[in-house]
């Protein structure tokens, strides 16, 4: 029999009250992939991982974690033992050494990997937590979720005041970890590192599942980018062309676009004007980004259906 996926939901939703936190989530995360939560904050990120972990109960719908229906209390604390977790806001005993919290969790769950761990993500573990910065708590919340060799490690913006060098070990370990058959699914809103490292991505806006897609995928429907310098300025809705998802003048005057298809309409428009510089290049995950936090009912499908550009609004912060 196959193994069942490493994280199911089935139209999970959670309220807080009136507020929405998300609302009929359903996606599949297979085992050995590296999958990506990716959202502007309050999309529902932490509210989805807390509920699908069982740490929130939810108004609707199931979660299934290797197999298991998290509402299954019993078999959730067993199947627990095979998951690794980083939350979003560790509570950690500032009065206690980083040491003693491994030693507590290695007593909890095991601790065979802790070593080899410690080393890759060194942090002063003989001090109290409290004189730890971000990213020392940060490599004492990795170790803790790795080192009982778990086969799914859920995190919540792991990499958070991480500096670059470490954050590109740990995706590193997160990659040699993959080619072991291990799980890991993280949310983010740092674009590029999802793009760095993730198989596939769940795009989640204002609660909801925006689009579940390979990172590839997501990239090349997302079309180009178009930066053109123009003598002249012709007002941005010029350019409402089939195709055109996106416009907008930089700061410094240069026109550009976001184009999903329609080329050739574009370059017959743009031979309308002097054009004194053009640049195409891929869009960036920002500007993929664009399209699901435009405001806009950009279909979640990604079938082709695009704002106007006149319309667009500029992006919410991401
Ligand atoms: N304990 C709570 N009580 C009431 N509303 C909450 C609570 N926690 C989250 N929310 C609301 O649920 C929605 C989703 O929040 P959530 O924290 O899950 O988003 P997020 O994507 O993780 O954001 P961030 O990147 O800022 O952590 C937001 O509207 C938020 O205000």
């Amino acid at each position: 029999m196959p193994a069942s996926p490493a994280i199911e939901l089935s139209g999970l939703t959670k309220y807080y009250g009136d507020v929405c936190g998300i609302e009929d989530l359903t996606l599949t995360v297979d085992r050995g992939e590296i999958f990506g939560f990716l959202g502007p904050n309050g999309a529902g990120k932490s509210t989805a991982i807390r509920t699908f972990l069982g740490f929130l109960r939810p108004t609707a719908g199931e979660a299934y974690l290797l197999g298991t229906p998290v509402s299954d209390r019993r078999a959730l604390i067993e199947v627990k033992r095979e998951i690794g977790h980083i939350p979003g806001d560790f509570a950690f005993y500032d009065s206690l050494t980083g040491r003693r919290h491994l030693d507590y969790f290695e007593r909890l769950r095991g601790g065979d990997r802790r070593e080899e761990l410690e080393r890759l993500f060194p942090a002063p573990f003989d001090r109290k937590v409290r004189t730890y910065s971000r990213g020392n708590r940060q490599k004492l919340a990795i170790v803790q979720a790795f080192m009982h060799d778990p086969t799914l490690v859920v995190m919540d913006e792991p990499t958070a005041g991480l500096d670059p060098l470490v954050q590109q070990t740990f995706y590193e370990f997160l990659e040699a970890e993959r080619d072991r058959g291990v799980t890991t699914l993280f949310s983010s809103h740092v674009l590029s590192e999802v793009r760095r490292v993730c198989d596939r991505v769940a795009v989640i806006r204002n609660g909801r599942l925006a689009a579940v897609e390979e990172i590839d995928a997501l990239l090349r429907k997302s079309g180009k980018v178009v930066r053109a310098s123009l003598a002249e300025r012709p007002p941005v809705e010029s350019f409402d062309l089939p195709g055109v998802v996106r416009g907008e003048y930089e700061s410094g005057g240069v026109l550009r676009l976001v184009v999903n298809g329609g080329y050739d309409e574009l370059l017959d428009r743009l031979a309308g004007y002097t054009v004194e510089d053009v640049e195409i290049r891929e869009a960036s995950l920002e500007d993929v980004f664009m399209h699901f936090y435009t405001g806009q009912d950009v279909d979640s499908a990604g079938d082709g259906t695009t704002p106007d550009v006149a319309s667009v609004t500029e992006p919410t912060d991401v």
